[in-house]
């Protein structure tokens, strides 16, 4: 009989339809690098503040230099010099005041003229005329005052944070980072730090120890995306044990996510925890690897409902589904748009089936996609080989070369990390 399953984006929305945007706070720019403006933002000033030289040179009437040329020059005497941070003067009726880059445009002039068109003498000899406006640069030109400058939902980069500056704005509103608390289960887990020949806490075997990878793996990935994050694991296949660690976190946290024990074996703990917490869901969802999921909120002393997500124990499964489920409620909860889906051309055929299926993938040097060789469903190698997850959509159809599919980039997500 066929099992009745859940597609991707409705267990996507399930997950989000958990997830409210966390309550805005002002922070200085220093602080808000890499973040998501919580609202429009209007300029307090204008970018340019004043009509200012965009060229060294004089300053001059545009109408008294109309005729010179090279064999003609026009003559002014130079009454003056202004450079960026000086008070400004007025300019005389026939005469050129110089002027440095950036330094305001005298009240009357209209036109600088690069030195590399004049004697550069005083009186200056201009050589070139040039139409009035030429080589200023215009208050508010940029962005006008009261202007919007940045959108809410904008991510805060370098050149965004630049412009907040410019537009005289110290201080933005900003989502808080989103935290994160991460809850591996199971017992025949141990902690990579203490080695791996250590019999689990808890373990029926000191035989079948497992190094929890998937706290390394979720911890970096959701600090990667901009979360503060927490590890609370491994935790054993004891429920009493797993409510208690999953009410701490849930006490410091906006979001938890756990791995592990949710699909029908006898110690699968945070199922056993969760089924009948109201409003909890856990089934299968039809997709390759991460076919086990569950989401659901608990409540804190304080009455807030913190959102659960329950990932596969499987760490491939763990990884991708983080990345399909988690990702999204934690830009969410940052109070970000979705990520845009990135595609990709693909350099090979690929069968699709009755589910969405992730295959780890590399580039070739024309920029297209294909699958790893070898691919054996739960590889850890080869997903940390691959450059990419290619996501096959349900439609059961061969996909051939030069087709265009949906991918999700790995290698690219860690990339600022690496100076
Ligand atoms: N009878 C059924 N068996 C299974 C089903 C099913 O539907 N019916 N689903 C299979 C699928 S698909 C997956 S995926 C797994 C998911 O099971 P759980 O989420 O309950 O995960 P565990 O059983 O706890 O662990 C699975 C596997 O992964 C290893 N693991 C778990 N956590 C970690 C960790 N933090 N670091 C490294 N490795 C970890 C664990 O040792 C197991 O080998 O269930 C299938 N079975
Ligand atoms: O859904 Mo699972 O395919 O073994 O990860």
């Amino acid at each position: 009989m066929a099992e009745a399953r859940t597609s991707v984006e409705e267990h996507l929305d399930r997950v989000l339809a958990t997830i409210t945007a966390l309550p805005p706070v002002e922070v200085t720019l220093a602080e808000a690098a890499g973040r998501v403006l919580a609202a429009d933002v209007a300029a307090a000033v204008a970018v340019p503040r004043f009509d200012h030289a965009a060229m060294d040179g004089f300053a001059v009437r545009a109408a008294e230099v109309a005729s010179a040329s090279s064999g003609t020059p026009v003559e002014l005497p130079v009454v003056g010099t202004v450079a960026a941070g000086d008070a400004v003067h007025p300019l005389p009726e026939g005469a050129a005041i110089r002027i440095m880059t950036g330094a305001p445009v005298p009240p009357g002039a209209d036109l600088v003229v690069p030195f590399e068109w004049t004697s550069g003498t005083d009186p200056v000899r201009i050589r070139q005329p040039a139409p009035a406006g030429r080589h200023i640069r215009r208050a508010g030109e940029d962005v006008a005052a009261g202007e919007v400058a940045l959108r809410a939902g904008a991510r805060l980069g370098p050149a965004q944070l630049g412009l907040l500056a410019a537009v005289g704005r110290p201080t933005v509103s900003l989502r808080p980072r989103p935290r994160i608390a991460v809850i591996s289960t199971g017992a025949e887990l141990v902690d990579p730090a203490k080695g791996h020949t250590l019999r689990p806490e808890g373990a029926r075997s000191a035989v079948g120890a497992v190094a929890d990878s998937n706290t390394a793996t979720l911890a970096a990935a959701a600090h990667a995306a901009g979360a503060e994050v927490s590890s609370y694991g491994p935790v054993t296949d004891d429920a009493v044990a797993f409510r208690d660690v999953l009410a701490a976190a849930a006490e410091s946290t906006d979001l938890v996510v756990t791995t592990g024990g949710i699909s029908a074996g006898d110690h699968d703990v945070v199922k056993a925890a969760l089924h009948d917490v109201e409003g909890f869901w856990f089934g299968p969802v039809a997709i390759r690897p991460g076919r086990p999921q569950g989401v659901g909120t608990v409540t804190t002393a304080d009455r807030r409902r913190v959102p659960v997500v329950t990932l596969p124990g499987t760490p491939v499964a763990a990884y991708s589904s983080f990345l399909l489920f988690v990702l999204p409620a934690l830009r969410a909860l940052a109070g970000g748009p979705p990520e845009p889906r990135q595609r990709a051309t693909l350099g090979a055929p690929v069968q699709a089936t009755d589910r969405t299926v992730l295959l780890p993938a590399a580039y070739d040097d024309h920029g297209r996609v294909s699958p790893l060789p070898g691919h054996a469903g739960h590889s850890q190698r080869l997903l940390a080989e691959a450059d990419a997850l290619l996501v096959v959509p349900p439609t059961g159809v061969l996909l051939a070369t030069g087709d265009v599919v949906e991918v999700i980039g790995l290698a690219s997500r860690y990339d600022t990390a690496g100076c």
